[in-house]
């Protein structure tokens, strides 16, 4: 075996998990920190207007053999923008467990380009300790059929075959291709959602996008075995060249398009009538993506609300802590202009 090939082997793989808001990425690493065979796995959550909704989800990994100094959150916008201040430390901090992880799992921001931080995997001081096995982009099937991350998906895929250049001038549709242009396993969630013609266009569009010949595996609720997840050998991070992106041609990226809000909200007695003025606001405003957790009166239970446009799921989570304040509070995202005083006002009413 030559230096290079065994300095490789030596390297701790680090899987990237992409996909765009409530695609399900949470859910998956959820499955996967459940099945993962034993291996030492270590975490690290990004979150767009964070108030910590997949940690605390994730951290319900505690009683699934996930030990908590292995999950590290960066909460401060995202990865991609500050590796020098927030990655490299994060890394740090998890390379420095003792036994140090056998495999990293990076579960990006939905509004995140991947390609950046795949980037950051060639500074010499990651490079030499961790290779980049895969990334892994989880798209919202249910939302891709309706067309939720472009205008015309069926007719702009038609377009890129004649002119591979077209010019994009949604933001949505650019994050959500960057996403797919840098996998190298695409995993169309939420089959359960889709009908069987719905599948396959949905398949068909995404294919269309791919610059390689690259899976993709439906799922449903992430539930996909830790091998095909796992181990892909990718080194994304020697084959930058490969992983085209509409942000190429920029020397630094921002996530101006979108904002976030955190909003307070109201003790309430009704979780589904409750859910049903969400669907609403998120309908009136273009949300993109509601989640957070609610305080029900009369019930020992924290609500977790989640909603992905305006679909929502609601369930109690875990039963408020000794001395902790039942606060509810929802973190809104959308594009920018989103209307925050009228969406406090519908929320806080
Ligand atoms: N019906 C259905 N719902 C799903 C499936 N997978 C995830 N969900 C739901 O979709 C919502 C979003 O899932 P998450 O796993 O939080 O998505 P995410 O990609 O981590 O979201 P962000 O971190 O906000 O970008 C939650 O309400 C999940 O319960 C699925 O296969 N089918």
């Amino acid at each position: 075996m030559n230096d290079l090939s065994s300095a490789r082997l030596s390297r701790i793989p680090a899987t990237i998990i992409t996909g765009f808001l409530g695609a399900g990425k949470t859910t998956l690493i959820r499955h996967l920190l459940a099945h993962n065979a034993g291996r030492r796995l270590a975490l690290i959550i990004n979150e767009f207007g964070d108030i910590g909704v997949d940690r605390d989800i994730l951290r319900g990994c505690d009683d699934l053999g996930c030990d908590a100094d292995a999950i590290v959150e960066l909460a401060n916008g995202c990865i991609c923008c500050t590796v020098a201040d927030d990655f490299l430390p994060a890394i740090e901090r998890l390379l420095a467990l003792d036994p140090p992880p056998e495999h990293i799992v990076i579960e990006t921001s939905g509004l995140a380009l991947p390609k950046p931080l795949v980037k950051a995997f060639d500074w010499p001081q990651i490079r030499a300790r961790l290779t980049v096995d895969g990334v892994i982009a989880v798209v919202d099937g249910a939302a891709a059929a309706e067309g939720r991350f472009a205008d015309d998906p069926l007719k702009l895929a038609r377009q890129r075959e004649a002119d591979p250049s077209i010019a994009h001038d949604n933001p949505l549709e650019e994050v959500f291709e960057d996403q797919l242009l840098c996998a190298d396993l695409v995993i169309l969630n939420k089959t359960d959602l889709m009908s069987a013609e719905d599948e396959a266009r949905v398949r068909a569009d995404i294919t269309a996008v791919l610059p390689r010949a690259v899976r993709i595996v439906g799922s449903e609720q992430g539930r996909i075995d830790a091998k095909i997840l796992l181990g892909l050998n990718a080194a994304a991070e020697d084959d930058l060249l490969n992983r085209r992106s509409h942000h190429d041609d920029e020397a630094d990226h921002d996530h101006d398009d979108f904002e976030s809000l955190i909003v307070e909200a109201p003790t309430i007695d009704d979780p589904a009538s409750f859910i049903g003025r969400l669907a609403r606001i998120a309908e009136a405003h273009d949300v993109l993506r509601i989640k957070g957790f609610v305080d029900v009166r009369g019930k020992p239970m924290r609500l977790l609300v989640q909603g992905v446009g305006a679909r929502f799921k609601h369930s109690f989570d875990r039963p408020w802590a000794l001395g902790e304040a039942r606060e509810g509070r929802l973190v809104v995202i959308g594009e920018k202009g989103l209307n925050a005083a009228a969406i406090r006002q519908a929320l806080e009413r």
